[in-house]
């Protein structure tokens, strides 16, 4: 089974390219949502949280669960904290990784799609056949994210600065796709690149 890395920094597009790969009926890994379930109601980072980060947790219709917002007050700006949240969550993103891949392999399945925003920066790289880089002009790139709700220049820099830089990802990646053109253009690149991949 091949395994291809899709990355890229904040607003370059990798949701938008998963859905793509999604169509062409690649199974895709979402670190981003399994973030979200292991901090939701039941997931298994909640009380690790709760112990590390103290009224961060709050009680919902589903049971306890993170309150992202006061979490992201609470690690903003503070990169020890960030680092600590970081040691608890990315095991297991891994975990959930382990099982994503265990199920695809016992499926059958010769190609999946890993859609990891941090994966050059947690080393992931080395596990995936060939790396997918999303890439937008730095400028397409802040206008996308300012336009989000409760999205600020601070946060964006303070992102920004935690990212491996685009060009670097951009020189370290296997295949580019270039999301500031157009929708048909980055989707038929993928369209080539699934192609290519499944008839080698
Ligand atoms: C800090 C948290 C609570 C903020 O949640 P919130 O919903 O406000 O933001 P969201 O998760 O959408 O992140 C916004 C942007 O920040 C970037 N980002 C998130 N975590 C990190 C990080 N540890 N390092 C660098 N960039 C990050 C993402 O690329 C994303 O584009 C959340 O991001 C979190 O739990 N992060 C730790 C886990 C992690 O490393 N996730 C990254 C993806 S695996
Ligand atoms: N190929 C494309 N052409 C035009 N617009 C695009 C393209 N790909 C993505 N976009 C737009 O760019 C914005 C960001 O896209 P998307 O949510 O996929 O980014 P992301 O990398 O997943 O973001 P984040 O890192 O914050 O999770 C969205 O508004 C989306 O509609």
């Amino acid at each position: 089974m091949k395994l291809i890395g899709l990355t890229g920094g904040i607003g370059m597009g990798k949701s938008t390219a998963a859905a793509s790969f999604r169509r062409l009926h690649v199974p895709v890994f979402d670190a981003d949502a399994a973030v979200h379930a292991l901090q939701g109601p039941g997931g298994r980072a909640v009380a690790p949280i709760a112990a590390a980060f103290p009224g961060t947790v709050t009680e919902g219709p589903g049971g306890r669960r993170v309150d992202r917002e006061a979490l992201r007050r609470a690690v903003l700006g503070h990169p020890e904290a960030l680092r600590r949240l970081e040691r608890i969550v990315h095991p297991l993103v891994r975990d959930a990784e382990r099982r994503f891949l265990a199920a695809a392999r016992r499926r059958g399945e010769r190609l999946v799609v890993l859609d990891i925003p941090l994966l050059f920066e947690t080393g992931g790289e080395g596990r995936c056949d060939r790396v997918v880089v999303v890439t937008a002009p730095a400028a397409v790139q802040r206008h996308r994210v300012l336009r989000r709700p409760g999205m600020t220049e601070e946060r964006l820099r303070y992102i920004l600065g935690r990212q491996v830089p685009d060009r670097e990802k951009r020189r370290r990646a296997d295949h580019l796709v270039h999301t500031g053109l157009s929708r048909h253009a980055a989707q038929r690149a993928i369209r080539r690149l699934v192609r290519e991949i499944r008839g080698a």
